[in-house]
């Protein structure tokens, strides 16, 4: 079922987590584009986009522009977007404005985002993404989402699409990231009695989110985790799930790198104790938990 992209062979090798060392080598010189994409002025509620580079999972390091749509149907107490889920923010987008800002979004090799591997190469050449993350809050759950999938990955974009996995939408991507949600995500029931009880209803629909892996063609499950409690849960999921213990990324709940530096000792073992992939949350690390990174 993976499919393994030529970012995790580099990454293996130790070469630099970047898809493409100078703004020459990807084909053509402008951003993906196809004649036959689809128009549309369908709109979007979008907490915000941006571009930087993904910091979780098989394509960590690979310049991408996010698109966040607004609007969640969980709401677990860590989640680092409120503005996205508790609080929606955002205005309205047309699909046909998110695929121009993402063909004409780039990477300044050597502003502020850049990683020390890029400095290194002493260049301040722009790169042009190719990887569009799609995420949220909950992006499954907006009207015209598969049809900004299917746009974005028409016009030849590497689509990722972000998601807790509750809603059985069909939509294209080149990477499903699913991030199903734990008993430990689940918000305290005398401080939110009635999210308490709908995010416990709606957080776990394993037949849903094994419909969502059937149709994909490269997958990463991501779990959470706040607590070893949560271990016996996940590995109740990754068997009811019956997905690869390749597949499954342990990444911990934190949005600072003295948390992250903290989970990872109890974490990471067990972890790698099971065959799953350590998550570290990348992105904290180079840009600290600032919106738009
Ligand atoms: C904000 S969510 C949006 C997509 C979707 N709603 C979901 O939860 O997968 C994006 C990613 O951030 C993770 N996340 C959110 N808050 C976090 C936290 N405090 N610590 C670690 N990961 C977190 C989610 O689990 C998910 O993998
Ligand atoms: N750099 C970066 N990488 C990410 N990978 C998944 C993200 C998300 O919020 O879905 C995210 C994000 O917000 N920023
Ligand atoms: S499902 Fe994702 S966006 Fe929604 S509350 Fe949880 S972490 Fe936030
Ligand atoms: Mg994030």
């Amino acid at each position: 079922m993976v499919k393994r992209f030529e970012i995790l062979k580099e990454r293996e090798q130790g070469v630099p987590a970047l898809l493409y060392p100078d703004a020459t080598s990807r084909k053509g010189d402008s951003a993906p584009s196809d004649a036959s994409l689809v128009a549309s002025n369908t709109r979007l509620r979008i907490a915000e986009t941006f571009t930087s580079r993904q910091g979780e999972g098989q394509l960590t390091g690979v310049p991408s522009f996010f698109i966040r749509t607004s609007g969640c149907n969980l709401r677990c107490w860590f989640c680092d977007t409120p503005y996205a889920s508790w609080k929606p923010e955002g205005k309205q987008f047309t699909i046909d404005s998110l695929l121009n800002d993402a063909q004409n979004a780039s990477m300044p090799m050597a502003d502020d985002r850049a990683t020390d591997e890029d400095s290194s190469r002493g260049t301040d050449t722009s790169i042009r993404v190719q990887h569009v993350v799609l995420t949220g809050g909950e992006p499954l759950i907006a009207a015209g989402f598969p049809e900004l999938a299917t746009t974005l990955q028409n016009a030849g974009f590497h689509v990722t699409v972000e998601t807790a996995g509750t809603v059985d939408v069909d939509f294209p991507c080149d990477l499903l990231s699913l991030s199903p949600k734990l008993r430990g995500s689940t918000p305290d029931a005398a401080e939110h009695p009635t999210w308490s009880q709908t995010h416990e209803e709606r957080r776990m629909p394993v037949t849903t989110m094994r419909q969502l892996i059937s149709r994909s063609s490269n997958i990463q499950v991501k779990f959470v985790v706040d607590s070893p409690d949560e271990f016996d849960e996940i590995l109740g999921v990754v068997a009811d799930l019956e997905v690869a213990a390749s597949d499954v990324w342990i990444m911990p709940q934190g949005v600072t790198v003295a948390q992250l530096d903290a989970a990872a000792t109890w974490l990471a073992p067990w972890a790698s104790e099971h065959g799953f992939e350590y998550c570290d949350r990348m992105q904290i690390r180079w840009y600290g938990n600032r919106r738009g990174t």
